[in-house]
């Protein structure tokens, strides 16, 4: 085989080092194939505001699958917590694998080596995720949550400058740019839910072409499924990067088991269920929990005009 694709990804140390990892493993699958990097900057990149006004979390993966779908590219790498539940993939633009799940646990890191329950009281933890901001104030409701943008390199300087005493980042994108030296405290999941599709790395192609075929020797059925439940979930609620919802599902065989919660901003307010079945029935599973939160009134908790 002699065939060159090209895999579009952003700049920041997390991006490449996703890039570069899928590139090797569809190199190492296929003998003769070869990935270039080829680099994007989006305007999600560019944007130095507030994400809600950068066009939410799609920000970074939308234009990334526009080019995918123009055809100036064979394939990306997102995060799929970054792929919002309410916009679908461009027309033509499919997830073709779904890599191996890393660590969905997120982490605490903070300046003077204390972990959540030891943190000082009115310490200052930056996150601007609200999911992170009504977990964290649910636990210790004495912490000041200050919100803090950029790519977790960028993160971790602030917090090394002074500007807030802890953050918490995933677990999995430390290990991913090498910085799992700098956790504190990895949370857990009992403390800290995870954000659907935390610690999956996806890979998209358009639906049909040579791309698309190669990159399935990558996909992992044991990291899809839970990942089709996840999403599922999201997409019900029309769920923004504003919202303060979480949603893991684990295999054990073939029964998906998922935890969902949503959350009032300010952790005063937690709504829960658990839903399992077999796991060809992922979608559902996902859809069933969201019903299961709207009937506990999960509505009046995700809209701020309703709370
Ligand atoms: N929104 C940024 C983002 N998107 C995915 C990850 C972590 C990696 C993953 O879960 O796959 C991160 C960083 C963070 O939340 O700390």
């Amino acid at each position: 085989m002699t065939t060159t694709l090209r895999l579009g990804t952003r700049g920041s140390t997390m991006a490449l080092a996703q890039a570069r990892h899928v590139a090797r493993g569809l190199e190492a699958a296929h003998p003769g194939l070869t990935v270039l990097l080829v680099p994007v900057s989006t305007h999600g990149d560019r944007w130095t505001g507030s994400l809600a006004t950068a066009g939410g979390k799609g920000a970074f993966t939308s234009e990334i699958d526009a080019l995918l779908q123009a055809g100036d590219i064979d394939l990306a790498v997102h995060c799929l917590k970054d792929i919002p539940g309410d916009v679908a993939l461009p027309e033509g633009v499919h997830i073709a694998a779904y890599l191996p799940r890393d660590d969905v646990r997120d982490a605490l890191l903070s300046r003077d080596g204390r972990g959540l329950s030891e943190l000082s009281r009115d310490a200052v933890v930056g996150t601007s995720a609200v999911r992170r901001q009504a977990q964290l104030l649910r636990a210790r409701p004495d912490l000041r949550v200050k919100p803090i943008r950029g790519n977790v390199d960028s993160r971790i300087a602030r917090m090394d400058a002074g500007d807030v005493d802890a953050i918490v980042v995933a677990a999995c994108g430390l290990h991913r740019i090498g910085q799992a030296h700098r956790i504190t405290e990895v949370l857990p999941a009992e403390i800290m839910a995870p954000a659907t599709g935390a610690g999956t790395v996806v890979v998209t192609t358009r639906v049909h072409g040579e791309a698309a075929t190669l990159v399935t020797a990558l996909d992992d059925p044991d990291s899809r499924d839970p990942g089709l439940a996840e999403r599922a979930l999201l997409r019900r609620f029309g769920a923004t990067c504003n919202s303060a919802v979480s949603g893991h599902a684990t295999l054990d065989q073939n029964t998906l088991t998922l935890r969902a919660a949503v959350y009032a901003p300010e952790g005063d307010r937690t709504l829960h269920t658990v839903v399992a079945g077999d796991r060809t029935h992922a979608p559902a599973l996902g859809r069933q929990a969201a019903e299961e939160l709207l009937a506990l009134g999960a509505r009046k908790l995700l809209d701020p005009y309703l709370r």
